[in-house]
């Protein structure tokens, strides 16, 4: 089975909920008990009601067992936190409380404060006052303040609040999710791409995801003495041959594989696709057949597959394992999918993660291969680009591992869309699965043939490209660019695409435009990309990305979010308020990676 009980062993971490109250009995705390347990009791709906895991069940929170107004109740609301394995805080006060006293002090989870806006009691004075002992404490919190007056006792959440708490948490569980996982690094570097130097340092003080490494000689081992699911396998093979349906050869007639080739290299791809799932996750299975360390897998929550060159110039090529393993659905049916990394490209691998743990979808695994002027397309083509492409456009395409839910085959609202598996109807898997076609692989660049997934991004897509890159001295950085996907006429798209290989997923994509900096043009977008590949999301998702790093240390260098969705910690302002970049940057350098 794909989802294993293995798969989300260990259990997700749950959101604790701090209602911190002023601490003066005999009248005040009194007063104040009932207001403010129910805005905690407030935030603990509206945040299981509005966020799941990646299982798709619904998050869990807890809620402190009394109000906190002092030390004590801080220290009883810290051991039932551990005990229940809470990984995000959030601390929710209507009123004035001591600050150093209740505030959470664990360096490791990521806080926020909700001072509500009211003017009977100053909650919003206790907000100020705990965020700056945040920020002496060098303790970053993100602090929430509605921007309306609410009046004393009411329940309501504003939206600007839910907005706030909402993006707090999503980001705050992924972070407290990743932690203790690891990044198994199947192959060693992918033809000197440095993203798929595995960095060890990188993954472990800033994402505390530990590195693991396996020889692509395990595919060959476990091939060979048969150390996979065998009643899987025929299952498997079957559901391939009736679903995924091979494309035409497009190599020249001279270096065509056989027919026999052909199919023997669909139960290899089949195998590979089995083997790297069981490799991250381990399969009970295994261990039914008496593979009882095999069973166990690697706790990998993300993975990359070198494939190029060593396995690539000898045995097919890991397409059609990366395509199908970062889709939402296989023969088992529809289910999560995995993050699986192309040519072990690490650092993509990272942001794949990120998006995913952020909302739950399939991610695009793609080199950003082409800046296409308005003037080239037209000279190439005599079309004009129109609407959200008549700046420019990104040709993202690789050799074919970009998950099938790329396709835009799904739908929201009656239009293209990628969604979490829970929402994906048996229907539009159908369809992702119909719209992709399998071509064997382009043999002068892959010698051990293998196929590639060829489709085209359906358009009008809202997406988010992100990339994150290694700089020596700084560490981390990370690249975000929003934008759409764009559907071309046929005849435009087959032109364009023929002058590539045609034989991989194209993902027509046009980046928002601010009218400065690195989002002056699409060429200035496409020039400043940090390195060959990106990761590209469903939704304009930059707000929470930007979130996410902050909470992780990691500077954002470019980004086309609007500064009303840029949302980090309080203490980030007060390393300048101007140029938000470098202080950001300095904000990150100064509290250093989360776990070091
Ligand atoms: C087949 C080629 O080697 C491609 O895989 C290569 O251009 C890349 O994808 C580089 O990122
Ligand atoms: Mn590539």
């Amino acid at each position: 089975m794909a989802d294993n009980g293995f798969r989300w062993q260990g259990g997700f971490p749950k959101i604790g909920i701090r209602p911190t109250i002023d601490g003066r009995r005999k009248g005040v705390r009194e007063s104040l008990e009932d207001q403010t347990m129910n805005m905690a009791i407030g935030v603990a709906k509206l945040l299981s009601d509005n966020l799941r895991y990646p299982n798709g069940a619904p998050v869990e929170v807890v809620i402190a067992d009394s109000c906190i107004g002092g030390v004590a109740e801080s220290a009883a609301a810290a051991s039932k936190f551990a005990k229940e394995g809470v990984g995000v805080s959030i601390t929710v006060t209507p009123c004035w409380c001591y600050g150093t006293e209740t505030m959470d002090m664990d360096p490791a989870i990521p806080k926020a404060v909700w001072g509500f806006n009211g003017t009977e009691r100053p909650g919003a004075v206790y907000l100020a006052a705990v965020l700056s002992a945040y920020a002496q404490k060098g303790l970053p919190a993100f602090g929430i303040y509605g921007e309306d007056v609410q009046d004393a006792g009411t329940t309501d959440i504003p939206e600007d609040v839910k907005g706030k708490l909402l993006g707090f948490a999503k980001a705050g569980l992924a972070v407290a999710y990743m932690r203790g996982k690891s990044y198994l690094s199947m192959g060693s570097v992918s033809m000197g791409i440095a993203g798929s130097i595995v960095n060890d340092a990188f993954f472990q003080e800033y994402l505390g995801i530990r590195t693991e490494y396996v020889d692509m000689t395990e595919f060959v081992r476990r091939m060979d003495e048969g150390i996979y699911d065998p009643a899987e396998y025929e299952k498997a093979l079957a559901w391939v041959k009736e679903n995924c349906k091979e494309g035409p050869d497009n190599n020249p007639a001279s270096i065509q594989t056989s027919r026999e080739r052909k199919n023997k290299d669909w139960e290899t791809v089949v195998k590979m696709t089995m083997i790297a799932r069981d490799l991250m996750i381990g399969n009970p299975r295994l261990a039914e057949l008496d593979f009882g360390e095999e069973a166990m897998g690697h706790n990998a929550i993300v993975s990359g597959f070198q494939g190029q060159r060593q396995w690539t110039d000898h045995f097919p090529n890991g397409d059609f394992m990366e395509a199908i393993l970062n889709s939402s659905f296989d023969w088992n049916g529809i289910r999560a999918p995995f993050m699986v990394a192309t040519e072990n490209d690490s650092l993509n691998g990272a942001v794949m993660l990120f998006g995913n743990l952020l909302t739950n979808t399939a991610q695009i695994f793609a080199d950003v291969r082409t800046y296409w002027s308005p003037a080239s397309v037209e000279r190439v083509t005599g079309h004009k680009l129109t609407g959200a492409a008549e700046n420019g456009l990104l040709h993202l395409i690789n050799s074919g591992p970009a998950t099938l839910d790329g396709t835009g085959e799904q739908t929201k609202d009656g239009k293209p869309a990628m969604k979490p598996f829970w929402e994906i109807t048996q229907e539009e898997a159908q369809k992702c699965l119909d719209a992709t076609s399998w071509r064997p692989a382009s043999v002068e660049y892959f010698r051990g043939g293998g196929y590639s997934s060829d489709f085209l991004t359906r358009g009008g897509m809202p997406m988010t490209m992100s990339r994150l890159n290694l700089v020596k001295g700084v560490g981390p950085v990370l690249q975000i660019a929003e934008g759409y996907s764009v559907e071309l006429p046929e005849h435009v798209h087959d032109t364009l695409d023929k002058r590539t290989d045609s034989t991989w997923p194209t993902t027509w994509f046009a980046p928002i435009l601010t009218g400065e900096g690195s989002f002056k043009s699409v060429y200035e977008v496409m020039d400043n990309w940090g390195a060959n590949h990106g990761s590209i999301s469903f939704g304009h998702i930059g707000g929470d990305l930007i979130t996410l790093a902050s909470m992780l240390r990691i500077p954002v260098c470019m980004h086309n979010v609007p500064n009303d969705r840029v949302f980090r910690p309080r203490a980030w302002g007060l390393f300048g308020t101007q140029d938000q970049e470098s202080a950001d940057y300095r904000a990150c350098d100064n509290f250093g990676p989360l776990y070091k």
